[in-house]
């Protein structure tokens, strides 16, 4: 970014240091009764229930959130494609995913203008770009083993047209999310320089063994992959388990000077092929509020939840984060 501050400094600056991110979308979009047991994930709400995806907006605003993550993660044009849909249809759906988020913002702001409390900001909104893996619809994302015959241009030709259509809608961020290996880092630092992207985004990897990339790649290497592109001014770590996080932002920070996200996901494990959460050490919201404040003193910039977390846990962070500067 050069030395002019985009909006994420801007807001991390406001926010002294380490702002609050969302928590689990679709989660959040089930414990409000959607059955988003397809391909589309949740994305499939964008079609058949476009005011439950606000109301969760809503809800992750009050409970403190100063960045709301679209419900684009799983929202594809071939996947919208699948369900009979025109590519026309598929990309107002893209737009719309922005647009139902800027407009819970926005109302939230103008509320909170005439109401106002302590501990707000104006949220940022920033465009959920699910991994390949995540439309797959396999669980890959957390393998990151896509087979020999994906190579890096085909991966570009994955992300292109779904990012050139985000960013027409004009959001404040984009997000990457649950990027299971290198060759998808790659993939996505070369098509936002050719694409000449000048909305910031943040590349945020998956992590199993809370040491590599499901694929097994040092974050060392993935960061040296992102380190020289100005168009990411943050990078981190999402839907992993809250155990290795403390240990991943010390990894990062030994091989970046970018903004460092986190925002792990409650410590269950995905089981791809069943389509369930499985139990494990699962973390609560009463975690979470000690663990938001140690995340920050080893250096997280932006920390917040992915599956799992719920506007509960979102709260607990803001707390957390926003009562002990
Ligand atoms: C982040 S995972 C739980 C999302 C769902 C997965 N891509 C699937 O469709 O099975
Ligand atoms: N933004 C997505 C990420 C899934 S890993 C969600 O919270 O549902
Ligand atoms: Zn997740």
């Amino acid at each position: 970014m050069g030395v002019t501050k985009g909006p994420l400094e801007e807001l991390i600056e406001k926010a002294g240091g380490c702002a609050v991110i969302d928590g689990g979308f679709a989660t959040q979009l089930e414990a409000l009764g959607a059955d988003i047991n397809d391909p589309l994930w949740s994305a499939l709400c964008l079609i058949s229930n476009p005011h439950l995806i606000k109301k969760v907006h809503m809800q992750y605003l009050e409970a403190g959130a100063d960045v709301l993550i679209t419900s684009s993660y799983q929202a594809t044009i071939p996947g919208f494609l699948s369900k009979g849909l025109s590519i026309e249809e598929a990309e107002k759906l893209l737009q719309k995913s922005v647009k139902l988020a800027i407009e819970a913002r926005d109302n939230f702001w103008t509320h909170l203008q005439k109401n106002p409390k302590d501990g707000y900001n104006r949220a940022l909104v920033a465009a959920s770009i699910g991994s390949y893996g995540a439309y797959l619809a396999d669980g890959s994302e957390y393998s990151g083993g896509y087979g020999p015959d994906i190579e890096l241009d085909k991966l570009k030709d994955f992300h292109r047209r779904r990012l050139q259509v985000l960013a027409s809608a004009e959001p404040d961020l984009l997000a990457f999310e649950a990027i299971p290996n290198k060759l998808e880092a790659q993939a996505i630092v070369e098509l936002l320089n050719e694409e000449k992207v000048n909305i910031p985004s943040w590349i945020c990897f998956s992590s199993v063994d809370g040491k590599h990339t499901p694929s097994g790649h040092s974050f060392k290497e993935c960061l040296e992959i992102l380190n020289c592109c100005e168009r990411v001014p943050a990078i981190g770590v999402n839907c992993t388990s809250p155990h290795f996080i403390d240990k991943l932002i010390h990894e990062l920070r030994k091989f970046t000077k970018k903004a460092i996200v986190v925002y792990p996901n409650s410590g269950e494990i995905w089981d791809g092929r069943a389509k369930k959460w499985m139990p494990s050490e699962c973390f609560g919201d009463g975690n979470f509020e000690a663990l938001a404040l140690k995340w920050r003193e080893s250096g997280a910039n932006l920390i917040g939840g992915c599956c799992r977390t719920t506007p509960n846990t979102i709260q607990a962070i803001t707390k957390a984060l926003k009562s002990k500067r």
